[in-house]
């Protein structure tokens, strides 16, 4: 496997605040790579400085084996797409996409049989004349990629390039994205703080957190072997508490969150955690089974937590529907628990309705449980409601 792109323990510091520490990273040839994180985590700053507009302070980065830090940004083997996608209003398409070309003195007819081949790769055959403000934004996007592309950069850096658009033309431009970047076989490094932009394109995806890196690996090592509650907090919708330890044996634990339920849990991997911890607890909607209330309980298995409830609100969104169901914790009258469940696609929602009884089953090794950060916050409890928590 070769690498495009290597970043090695490069920081940066602006005075004394430090932007990025110490991040690694590799990029195999061809991969779509992520840098995911909330805004003022440090992205744009190592992006910046794999283009070559920013010097790290300590550290180096290698495209293609080499160290590029002494090229300058227009020597170097990268092109950006930019979140504004800076095209230059006045010129046709075909004068944007050529652009660069033209910078580079290539001939007139090199130039126009590449821009007309690239405009063909990116569905655009026929708009080479039109005027950019005459393209709708997800082919104003394509113009921008192409625009990179006729270069043939080693590596494509992509810094929010989905940022300005509304949400359905995002949906349709992350999986167009990833098809670009698949047809061309050309390494992207694409930043973004949208958690779903990032788990639907990339082959990797390193989540970023204060300057730092949390966790790389593939979309699924982060959705489903998150290393930190930032990780697991940041990537995926999750039913979350605070909790204490009550029993704690090689990896299996009970815990009792701040609202009162009894949770058989899981030690996140490689933590360890002891009686009297404080932890959050985070389970996936999808890991909870509905069941109807009423039915015959099932004798309490080990490893499997088990709640009686009842439906608070429906939230239709075809495949994507949930129920808000709450249970009370009969250890602690008065206090009671929303959670938010998946609804398996086909499950016809007219079954259920507010009020309705229903029984909430997930097993202990999908509550998967961090030691709390000293000094957090407890979860805190929501307002009361009649229900019974089973046992667990
Ligand atoms: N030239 C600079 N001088 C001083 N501080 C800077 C400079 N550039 C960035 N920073 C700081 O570094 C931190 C990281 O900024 P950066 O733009 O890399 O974050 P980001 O993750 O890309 O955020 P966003 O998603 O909002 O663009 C921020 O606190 C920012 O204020």
């Amino acid at each position: 496997m070769s690498i495009d792109l290597e970043v090695r323990t490069v920081s940066k510091r602006f005075g004394r605040f430090t932007a990025v520490h110490d991040v690694s990273l590799q990029v195999p040839k061809g991969s779509f790579f992520s840098i995911l994180g909330p805004s003022g985590c440090g992205k744009t700053t190592l992006m910046r400085m794999i283009a070559g507009f920013e010097q790290p302070s300590a550290g180096d980065i290698l495209i293609n084996g080499a160290s590029v830090l002494a090229t300058p940004p227009n020597r170097r083997p990268v092109n950006m797409v930019f979140q504004h996608l800076a095209l230059f209003p006045m010129m046709t398409v075909a004068g944007n996409v050529g652009y660069g070309l033209r910078r580079r003195g290539l001939p007139r007819e090199d130039i126009a049989r590449k821009v007309d081949a690239v405009l063909a790769r990116v569905g655009l055959a026929t708009a080479g004349p039109k005027r950019i403000d005459q393209l709708s934004g997800g082919q104003k996007q394509r113009v921008a990629i192409a625009r990179c592309m006729v270069l043939e950069p080693t590596v494509l850096l992509l810094d929010e390039p989905l940022g300005a658009l509304d949400l359905k033309l995002r949906e349709h431009m992350k999986v167009e994205l990833k098809q670009l970047q698949h047809q061309f076989g050309t390494t992207f490094v694409y930043i973004t703080h949208d958690q779903s932009e990032a788990l639907v394109m990339s082959d990797q995806v390193a989540v970023m957190n204060g300057g730092r890196f949390e966790q790389v690996g593939t979309p699924q090592d982060l959705y489903y072997r998150p290393s930190s509650a930032f990780v697991a907090g940041f990537v995926g919708d999750s039913q979350r508490w605070m909790a204490t330890v009550t029993a704690a044996d090689a990896g299996r634990l009970r815990v009792r969150t701040d609202s009162g339920l009894t949770i058989a849990a899981t030690a996140a991997e490689g933590a360890s955690i002891a009686v009297g911890a404080r932890v959050e607890i985070f389970v996936r909607p999808e890991a909870i089974v509905l069941e109807p209330g009423g039915s015959p309980a099932r004798s309490a298995e080990d490893g499997v937590n088990q709640f009686d409830g009842s439906v608070d609100s429906l939230l239709f969104n075809g495949a994507a529907s949930r129920t808000l169901v709450t249970v009370a914790a009969a250890a602690a009258p008065g206090q009671r628990d929303t959670l938010a469940v998946a609804l398996p696609a086909g499950l016809p929602t007219g079954g259920l309705a507010p009020g309705e009884a229903v029984r909430l089953r997930f097993p202990a090794d999908r509550a998967i449980a961090f030691a709390a950060p000293s000094g957090a916050a407890p979860s805190g409890a929501a307002p009361s409601s009649a229900a019974s928590e089973t046992a667990s």
